[in-house]
């Protein structure tokens, strides 16, 4: 927390001394170098928000710049001057250039984006033609003098200040994004968006939000070229420019809000500086790019990351002290009459189940028998074609997985899926995700609700990681935990979130002794705290240890159901075990 604090105050601190400089006489000339650090500042920030955060390879940020740049400088030719007004232009032009580009890429696929958003950039020229009469076609616009700032000329320190002060503002918001709830829906997206969706994620809102953020400050960066230089034309915007703003994100740390700015002034200071480097440029920032990618993939950002978690070497967190006892209010789960077809396949033919609150319920049966498939469509990753859920006497049938997720079903995975380089505290307060709206007026300006969500998650994280046991892991990287750890930990972050049903698919699946005798205690724990548990397992001495009732399924229908003791000894239960009916598995094998 202490060092959230100290981040926007060391900041504030950095941006002053740059602020200061021309009263120590910085020459003009550095002054433009530094507003260039700024525009790509702008622009690499922009990318590390969709791309580096969301995992969305966003590449149309080089003509959401060129739309910033041309809209300054159409409205200067126009008669207006004032600079504040080409900002607010910009980024209403780079939010409308943003959903443009990005809607039809986002619908389709992953890819989809990176091409469409892609061949944003190469359709600059043409669009510029088109547009002639505005924009001056390939001789551009020029004479393009000092901008106005509440009605007094901007001169080149002014424009400096005042890009000093925009980009300061923008890293600030950016900043209090990245940490906010949205920041960590941002990086559980890129995790996986099957991910995002179980704990209450609309993707589809999320890479819009992501793509549609991430090119405002391209925009900003826009309005600060064309009055740096005076001079807007089609061949300021093109691939070269896109390469080199990729390279600069990822030297700088893709990854990291601080990044941007390392990445743009290694960019201004280094390559640009160099007037014969511009013949090899895009040569030079693809093996850049691959370096930077195979040694060290989290730019500088990532290495001095790793030096100062060394160097801190921190101990967890405070323990949340003398709480109450994490209680979970788990509900009543009904399915009824649940069918599921694949092309040809029959994965379940009406399934009933009625599952009781405060109990653990496990689903056994061999491989194929429909198990992942029943909470696949319990907890709305997938449609039923026929048939009722109901959690609480509320009906899922039917809605998305985040809406699901938002009604009180958690849900772990066969692997385990945690966010890279994200530590174990910050994946458990990922739980609470479902629980509320992104809220970004309260994340950007600091409101009190934030502070309040932020506390409300940490301790709801370190009560339901003490209540496993794990607290002492809450700095460690949670990614680079052993298998069953993260198996513990997906259980740990759905409770955080107190679901009124928690499912489990094949937690045990891979775990030693140890391993299985730790999650046995944490999901009778769960169960004794209140929850609902569903437990699909293959592992059946453990189901027959923990359970306390169990369902047996077979080629998509459910042949048994009941208490351990009675499932243990049902006839057709032990003719699908032993192989005489159904397929037989080494591992099921009734004790
Ligand atoms: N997306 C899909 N497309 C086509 N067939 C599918 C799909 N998902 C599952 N199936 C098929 O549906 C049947 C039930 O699969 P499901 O994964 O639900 O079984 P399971 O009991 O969970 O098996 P396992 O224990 O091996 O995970 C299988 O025959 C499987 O091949």
């Amino acid at each position: 927390m202490k060092s959230l604090a100290r981040t926007p105050a060391l900041a504030l601190t950095g941006f002053a001394v740059v602020a200061l400089l021309p009263q120590f006489g910085l020459a003009d000339y550095w002054q433009r170098q530094i507003i260039l650090v700024a525009i790509y500042t702008l622009i690499c920030s922009g990318l590390n928000l969709s791309f580096g955060y969301a995992g969305e390879l966003a590449l149309g940020q080089v003509a959401v710049f060129a739309s910033g740049a041309y809209v300054s400088a159409i409205l200067y030719n126009h008669g207006h001057t004032d600079i504040l007004l080409a900002f607010g232009a910009a980024v209403a032009v780079a939010a409308v250039a943003g959903l443009v580009s990005g809607l039809p890429g986002l619908r389709l696929s992953k890819w989809s984006l990176a091409l469409v958003s892609f061949f944003f950039v190469l359709l600059i020229p043409g669009l510029v033609t088109i547009f002639e009469s505005e924009t001056g076609g390939s001789m551009g616009l020029s004479g393009i003098m000092s901008p106005t700032l509440f009605g007094q000329e901007l001169d080149a320190t002014g424009l400096y200040l005042t890009a000093i002060a925009a980009t300061l503002v923008w890293m600030l918001v950016f900043r209090n994004l990245i940490v906010s709830r949205f920041g960590r829906f941002l990086r559980v997206l890129a995790a996986g968006p099957t991910l995002a969706r179980s704990l209450g994620g609309s993707v589809y809102q999320l890479r819009i939000q992501a793509y549609v953020i991430g090119a405002l400050p391209a925009g900003l960066a826009g309005v600060l070229y064309t009055y740096l230089t005076g001079f807007v034309s089609p061949e300021a915007f093109t691939l070269e420019v896109l390469i080199a703003v990729l390279a600069a994100t990822v030297v700088g740390g893709a990854n990291s809000v601080w990044g941007a700015p390392v990445g743009a002034a290694i960019l201004v200071l280094g390559p640009l500086q160099a007037h014969s480097f511009e013949l090899y440029s895009t040569a030079i920032y693809g093996v850049f790019l691959l370096v930077v990618g195979a040694v060290f993939s989290g730019g500088l950002a990532g290495i001095a990351r790793r030096v100062t978690r060394r160097l801190r070497a921190t101990g967890p967190p405070a323990p949340p002290g003398d709480q109450p006892a994490l209680t979970i209010p788990g509900e009543r789960l009904v399915v009824s009459g649940v069918r599921k077809r694949f092309a040809g396949l029959t994965a379940l033919s009406g399934v009933d189940m009625t599952i009781e609150p405060g109990t653990v319920t496990a689903v056994i049966g061999p491989n194929g028998a429909g198990k992942t498939t029943l909470l696949n469509i319990v907890s709305g990753l997938l449609p039923a074609d026929e048939g009722h859920v109901e959690l609480a006497g509320r009906p899922l049938t039917g809605l998305p997985a985040h809406q699901v997720s938002r009604l009180g079903v958690g849900r772990t995975f066969q692997t385990p899926i945690v966010p890279d380089h994200m530590p174990v505290l910050e994946v458990v307060e990922c739980g609470r995700l479902r629980h509320r709206g992104i809220g970004f007026p309260q994340a950007v300006l600091r409101l009190p609700g934030f502070y309040r969500i932020r506390r409300e998650d940490r301790a709801a994280a370190l009560a339901a990681l003490s209540f496993a046991g794990l607290e002492h892991l809450a700095s460690d990287d949670a990614s680079a935990l052993p298998l069953g750890t993260r198996r513990l930990l997906e259980v740990v972050r759905s409770v955080a979130g107190r679901p009124n049903v928690l499912l489990l698919d094949e937690p045990a699946a891979g775990l030693d002794d140890d391993g299985l005798r730790e999650l046995g205690q944490l999901i009778r724990a769960t169960r004794d705290a209140g929850g609902t548990v569903v437990l699909v397992e293959h592992n059946v001495p453990f189901v027959m240890d923990v359970a306390d009732h169990v369902f047996v399924m077979e080629l998509g229908t459910v042949i048994a159901g009941g208490p351990p003791e009675v499932v243990r000894t049902d006839q057709r239960v032990i003719d699908t075990y032993l192989g005489r009916r159904g397929q037989h598995s080494d591992e099921v094998s009734l004790p």
